[in-house]
């Protein structure tokens, strides 16, 4: 598979601030690629860098296998913060301002395309004013495919919508991945990447923690659901056992996660030998969350 990008160790500080400390990452043509972190782990840094909005204080990207200069990005559809149209324009209208500045020919029908892959066809008359935040951000979504790039690259895509805006601005991101784009996706919503990613890059603190696919990152270790009649014996008795790693409450049980080769029956047994007997013990739904709570928690 074609390399889309590749950055090799990139550094950002903001004063005394280490907001990327050497990000090395690579995203491959066809991908669904989430950058997934907690607040203030530099996912929307290392979007600025790779869109050239912000610049790195040292490492390198290349975009296409062609390096970092700014001609490479014309191949890029970018959605980086709320969407921001003239309030008083309509879809078309607004598009168009956007087509003009990026010089693009064969406007209306582009026009026409993007708003119709969106979904807001029928509302292509009414002002952007009027239209609801879901609306809205699929406005902005046309707007980064107006110029079919290659590449969209979204962070926090569905922040603020509700659920049904949601699952819109989901299906929309899937349809646009199976016509062959690569995406990118910053989030800090588990669900979200989990629902849409083939390929998950963990950020805490300006670091990678793991990159890999998001199947590669489920089947890691199993997620147990366990329980006793005194929890908190149950929580210091782990602490003495290695092989099993406190995940997080889930009341009145605890999340554990424990290496997918020992069996639940050899559990049970290394705490009944420490004189804790469960009276919960079954396979917790694997998920992201687990994983990611397990990785950022090492
Ligand atoms: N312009 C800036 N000046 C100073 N510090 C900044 C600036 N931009 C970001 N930071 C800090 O750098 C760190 C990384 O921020 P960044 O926004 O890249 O993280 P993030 O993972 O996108 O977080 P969020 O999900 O909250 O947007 C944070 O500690 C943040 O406070």
């Amino acid at each position: 598979m074609n390399d889309i990008l590749i950055t090799k160790s990139l550094h950002k500080s903001y004063k005394k601030l280490n907001a990327l400390k050497g990000l090395s990452i690579s995203v491959k043509q066809g991908q669904i690629y989430g950058l997934l972190g907690p607040n203030g782990s530099g996912k929307t840094t290392t979007l600025g860098i790779l869109l050239g909005v912000i610049k790195a204080d040292g490492g390198s990207f290349s975009w296409f296998g062609k390096g970092q200069r700014d001609e490479n990005r014309s191949n890029i559809g970018a959605l980086l913060e709320t969407p921001n149209f003239y309030p008083y324009l309509n879809a078309i209208d607004n598009l168009k301002i956007v087509a003009a500045i990026k010089s693009l020919d064969n406007t209306s029908q582009r026009i026409e395309k993007v708003l119709k892959r969106v979904d807001l066809w029928k509302r292509k008359d009414a002002t952007f004013k009027t239209y609801s935040l879901g609306m809205k951000q699929r406005l902005a979504i046309a707007s980064a495919i107006l110029a079919d790039p290659d590449v969209l690259v979204l962070d926090e895509p569905t922040n603020g919508l509700d659920p049904q805006g949601i699952a819109e601005i989901r299906s929309l991101i899937l349809d646009i991945a199976a016509e062959g784009k690569t995406i990118i996706i910053a989030s800090h919503i588990l669900d979200e990447i989990e629902k849409m990613c083939t390929h998950v890059a963990i950020l805490k603190d300006g670091e990678l923690i793991r990159e890999a696919t998001l199947d590669e990152i489920m089947i890691q270790d199993k997620v147990l659901c366990i329980g006793s009649d005194n929890i908190e014996e149950l929580k210091l008795t782990i602490e003495e056992i290695p092989e099993l790693k406190f995940l997080k409450d889930l009341a009145p049980n605890i999340l554990v996660s424990v290496d997918g080769e020992i069996s639940n029956a050899m559990v049970n047994k290394m705490l009944a030998e420490k004189g804790v007997y469960l009276n919960t013990l079954m396979l917790h739904k694997k998920n992201l969350e687990s994983t990611f709570l397990e990785i950022i928690n090492k």
